[in-house]
């Protein structure tokens, strides 16, 4: 099977944050792949990348990127691929620059930005996305998307379970 998602960053150092993107679309059976593709470093291979991505088979594209992160908007401008922008934190700033560069786009070119270091909710999305479709592949991503929110269900119970059994086993004044 072919990629359906294809997860970039702008450097291999954006890996850490981004792999969790990787592990929500494996967890979801969804074939991704993996790249450096930079608008600043190299901004020829990044327009094949992106104009090529819709005929190549992906669905969605996630991209990463630190800093002046202009690499989820340039995608989006030559693709009409739905793209998912992931604002790395870096050293300074706390990834406050990544995240204006990647929400602030122009009207007319949408980038759906994530949290920063948000890359688990990134591939999530993307199989949200993936999930809307109305062939057998987006039904099944539907039913497991709604087996995995049920199990948020079930662990945020949990949490209040034992939350109340922590409450009521209080003893005796201060404790
Ligand atoms: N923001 C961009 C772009 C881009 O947007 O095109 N290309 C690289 N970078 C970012 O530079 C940071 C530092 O990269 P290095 O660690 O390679 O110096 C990374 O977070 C990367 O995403």
């Amino acid at each position: 099977m072919s990629a359906r998602v294809g997860v970039v960053m702008g450097s291999d150092s954006d890996w850490p944050v981004m792999q969790a993107a990787v592990e929500a679309l494996e967890e979801f059976g969804i074939e991704c792949e993996v790249d450096v593709v930079s608008a600043h470093r190299m901004p020829q291979e990044m327009i094949s990348y992106g104009e090529q991505a819709a005929g190549r088979g992906l669905g969605v594209l996630i991209a990463g990127a630190g800093g002046a992160a202009h690499l989820p908007g340039m995608l989006a401008s030559v693709t009409p691929l739905p793209v998912i922008g992931v604002p790395v934190p870096l050293q300074h700033l706390d990834g406050m620059d990544s995240l204006l560069s990647i929400v602030q786009m122009p009207a007319g070119v949408p980038v759906a930005t994530v949290s920063v270091g948000g890359a688990r909710n990134a591939g999530l999305l993307a199989a949200r996305i993936l999930g809307a479709g109305t062939d057998a592949e987006a039904a099944r991503m539907r039913e497991q998307m709604g087996q995995f929110q049920e199990s948020l269900r079930a662990a945020a119970q949990e949490k209040g379970a034992r939350l109340r059994a922590k409450r009521t086993q209080r003893t005796g004044f201060g404790s």
